[in-house]
């Protein structure tokens, strides 16, 4: 059994993003690169490296990303093209400047800005209709943790958000939300193990599916390491140069 899905693994992509989440004006990108794509140098080519900016910074990272090997990835999309819908963005727009990438549903966004199962199902369609590959966030808090209610809520949310979803053009992270920003990483194995359920919720076994939630240089190789994970969503340690290399130069 495992020898069989060694075989049949090297077809998912390995995807190792950056969310930049309300970090780094312009300038700040700009000095961020200085320091990080010449550490790209020998980096293995399987791996994809995507950098979720803010907004404001998708337009001078587009320029600055031409030629390297980095993608460039927003944080959300709008479900319709164009409209009244003040402060949104839609997927044209982006499309236009070169973002190849577009999280969509982190705990964030569903937590402080109303964002539901549907609009997720929504707004993943709309990435997908523009050529976007969208990075689908799912995960439990600490007391559904504790209720024991992982696993229902995790699917119980990719039921919804997946209506009518491309399982070929799709990127999931599972992001315990009490492991996000607290230092209190989720313990390799058991990410591993979510991640092999979410998996078998999937009508496309070989969509890449990333951990997220206090990744950091000193425990990027475990989690790697893990048969389920194909790729990490790093929040705080994507903003220094010298950690996002080491976590993109895994061992
Ligand atoms: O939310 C995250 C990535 O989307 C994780 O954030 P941290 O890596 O800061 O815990």
């Amino acid at each position: 059994m495992y020898s069989f899905e060694l075989d049949e693994s090297p077809v998912r992509k390995i995807v190792i993003a950056g969310n930049w989440k309300m970090f780094k004006t312009q300038v700040e990108s700009q000095e961020f690169l200085k320091g990080f794509l010449p550490t790209l140098e020998d980096t293995p080519q399987d791996r994809e490296v995507v950098l979720c900016v803010p907004f404001t910074d998708l337009n001078v990272l587009s320029k600055s990303l031409h030629g390297s090997r980095v993608q460039l990835g927003a944080q959300n999309v709008h479900w319709e093209d164009s409209g009244p819908y003040t402060g949104e963005i839609s997927g044209p727009m982006l499309q236009e400047i070169g973002v190849r990438y577009v999280i969509v549903g982190h705990s964030e966004r569903r937590q402080y800005f109303g964002e539901t199962d549907e609009t997720v199902n929504l707004r993943l369609k709309a990435a997908q209709k523009h050529g976007l590959i969208p990075i689908l966030c799912v995960g439990e808090t600490k007391q559904q943790r504790d209720a024991g209610e992982t696993e229902s809520l995790i699917i119980s949310q990719l039921e919804t958000d997946l209506v009518n979803i491309d399982q070929g053009n799709l990127v999931i992270a599972y992001e315990p939300i009490w492991a996000i920003g607290t230092g209190d990483t989720c313990e390799a194995s058991e990410a591993n193990r979510v991640i092999g359920v979410i998996r078998k919720q999937l009508k496309n076994p070989d969509v890449p599916i990333q951990y997220g939630g206090s990744v950091k240089p000193n425990n990027i190789d475990e989690i790697m390491a893990q048969p389920e994970i194909d790729g990490v969503l790093v929040g705080g340690a994507s903003l220094e140069p010298a950690s996002f290399a080491r976590i993109v130069n895994y061992k």
